[in-house]
C-alpha cells in the first residue's frame, strides 16, 4: 500500500479511536476499485470540524463552514469532511447552507455520481447505498437519486458527469443524459474557473468523447460562449483531438481550427475561461502559425529560423497540428523530423552565440545600440550557415561587415 494511503488509514482509525465513525470516501474509493493511480484522499466523517480540529495536531480550515478541515499528518494532507447533505450551490463553489448529518448514507446521499457516492472502512467493508459498484462494473454514469435535483445543487455536475464519462470511457445513463440537456442553461450560473478546470480535464482526456456528449447535451455554448449550431465543426474538432497527444495547448488550437475561430473569437475565449497566462500564451502562439504550413520540403535554414523565432514547442505543436488534420499516420514522420532538426539546431537564443558583446567591446566595437544590431546580425549569419558559430569566424565576419559599411 501507498504511505499516502496508509497515513489515511491511520487518520480514519485517529477519529474512530476517539469515538467517531470515519470513512475514506468519494473519488480514492471510486479509483480504488478502478486500480487507478489515487492522488488525492478524502475522509467523511461523523466527528464535526472543531472536533476534527481537537484531534489532530497540524489542521488547516480549509472549508470550515462547509465541514471540511484539511488534517496534515507525515507530510500528507487529507480533506475531512463532516458528514453533511448539500444546499443550494450559492456561487457556484460552496452551498449557501449546509446541514451536518447524522449518517454516513445521508452524506452519500448528497453526492453527485454513483461512481462517488461510496466509502469504504478500515474493516473492508465498502458502503455503497446508490450501486455505485454496480455502475463502475457497468462502465455506467448516473446521478445519485433525481439528477435534476442533483444539478440544481450543483450545475457543474453536468460538466463533471461528461468529464468522468471521457475520462473512463463510460456510458452517461439515459436518464441523467436527459436532465443534462434540460437543465444545462443552469451551467450560466458557475465561475469561469470551475468550468474551465473541468474543459481542460475533458480535453486532456478522450477529447472525442466529451466533445460528442458537449454537443449532443449543448452544453457547448457555455464553454465557448456562443451558439452551437451546425454539427460538421464540432464533428471536425473531436476528430482532430482524438487523434491528437494529449497536449492541451495543441488540443485547444485544434478546436479553434475546426470551428474556423478567427482571432479576436479565440482571444475572448481564451479571456472567458481566464486560462493561465503561459498556456494562453502558448495557444496564441500556434494560433498565430496556422497559415505556415509545415513542410516536409523546408531547407533547412527555414526551420532554423522557424525554431529561432518560435520556440521549438510551438513549432513541433504547428507539424503535429499538420499531421493530425492532414495525415494522422504521418505523426512518428513529423516527430522524427523535428527531433532531428532540433539536434542540429545551432542557436536558440542570442546567448546561444559562440561569442558575447563582452568579446565584441574586447575587440574595439564601441558600447551601445550598435552591439546589440552586431549580434542580431551575426545570430541571422548563424542560421544561414552553422558553421560560422565559432569565435574567430564570427569576429571576422564583425570586421568585414564594419570595413564594407
Ligand atoms: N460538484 C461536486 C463535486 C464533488 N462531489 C463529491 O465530492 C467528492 C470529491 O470531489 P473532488 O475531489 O472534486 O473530485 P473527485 O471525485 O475526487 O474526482 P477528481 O479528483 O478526478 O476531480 C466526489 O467524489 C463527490 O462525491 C460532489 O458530489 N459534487
Amino acid at each position: 500500500m501507498e504511505r499516502i494511503e496508509a497515513v489515511a488509514w491511520k487518520v480514519v482509525e485517529s477519529l474512530e479511536a476517539a469515538g467517531f465513525e470515519a470513512y475514506l470516501v468519494g473519488g480514492c474509493v471510486r479509483d480504488k476499485l478502478l486500480e487507478r493511480n489515487i492522488y488525492d484522499y478524502d475522509i467523511t466523517t461523523s466527528a464535526l470540524p472543531e472536533e476534527v480540529q481537537a484531534l489532530f495536531p497540524h489542521t488547516v480550515p480549509t472549508g470550515i463552514k462547509h465541514g471540511t478541515v484539511s488534517v496534515r499528518e507525515e507530510g500528507f494532507q487529507y480533506e475531512v469532511t463532516t458528514f453533511r447533505t448539500d444546499g443550494e450551490y450559492e456561487d457556484g463553489r460552496h452551498p449557501a447552507e449546509v446541514k451536518f448529518v447524522r449518517s454516513l448514507e445521508e452524506d452519500l446521499a448528497r453526492r453527485d455520481l454513483t461512481i462517488n457516492a461510496m466509502a469504504l472502512g478500515r474493516d473492508g467493508t465498502l458502503h455503497d447505498p446508490f450501486g455505485g459498484q454496480f455502475d463502475l462494473f457497468a462502465k455506467r454514469i448516473k446521478a445519485v437519486g433525481d439528477p435534476v435535483k442533483r444539478f440544481e445543487e450543483d450545475a457543474l455536475r453536468m460538466l463533471r458527469a461528461i468529464r468522468f464519462a471521457a475520462q473512463l470511457q463510460f456510458e452517461i445513463e439515459e436518464e441523467t443524459l436527459q436532465a443534462i440537456s434540460e437543465e444545462a442553461f443552469r451551467l450560466q450560473q458557475i465561475s469561469r474557473e470551475r468550468i474551465r478546470d473541468e474543459w481542460l480535464k475533458m480535453l486532456l482526456s478522450h477529447a472525442d468523447t466529451a466533445i460528442q456528449l458537449l454537443w449532443e447535451t449543448d452544453t457547448l455554448r457555455h464553454i465557448f460562449s456562443r451558439p452551437t449550431v451546425e454539427p460538421e465543426p464540432w464533428e471536425r474538432a473531436a476528430a482532430w483531438t482524438a487523434d491528437a497527444p494529449p497536449d492541451i495547448a495543441l488540443r485547444f488550437c485544434l478546436v479553434f481550427a475546426a470551428l474556423e475561430i478567427d482571432e479576436p473569437r479565440m482571444d475572448k475565449t481564451l479571456q472567458g475561461l481566464k486560462l493561465p497566462s503561459q498556456l494562453k500564451k502558448e495557444i496564441r502562439d500556434l494560433f498565430a502559425l496556422q497559415k505556415t504550413e509545415p513542410s516536409p520540403d523546408w531547407p533547412d535554414s527555414t526551420w532554423r529560423q522557424l525554431f529561432y523565432i518560435h520556440g521549438y514547442e510551438t513549432i513541433w505543436r504547428r507539424c503535429m497540428m499538420r499531421a493530425v488534420i492532414h495525415e494522422p499516420d504521418k505523426l512518428p514522420f513529423w516527430r522524427e523530423q523535428v527531433a532531428q532538426r532540433r539536434e542540429q539546431q545551432p542557436i536558440w537564443v542570442l546567448s546561444d552565440l559562440a561569442l558575447t558583446g563582452e568579446d565584441l567591446i574586447e575587440h574595439g566595437i564601441a558600447e551601445g545600440p550598435a552591439l546589440g544590431h552586431w549580434l542580431k546580425r551575426l545570430a541571422q549569419a548563424v542560421l544561414q550557415d552553422p558553421s560560422h558559430n565559432e569565435k574567430t569566424a564570427l569576429l571576422q565576419l564583425v570586421q568585414d561587415w564594419q570595413a564594407n559599411s
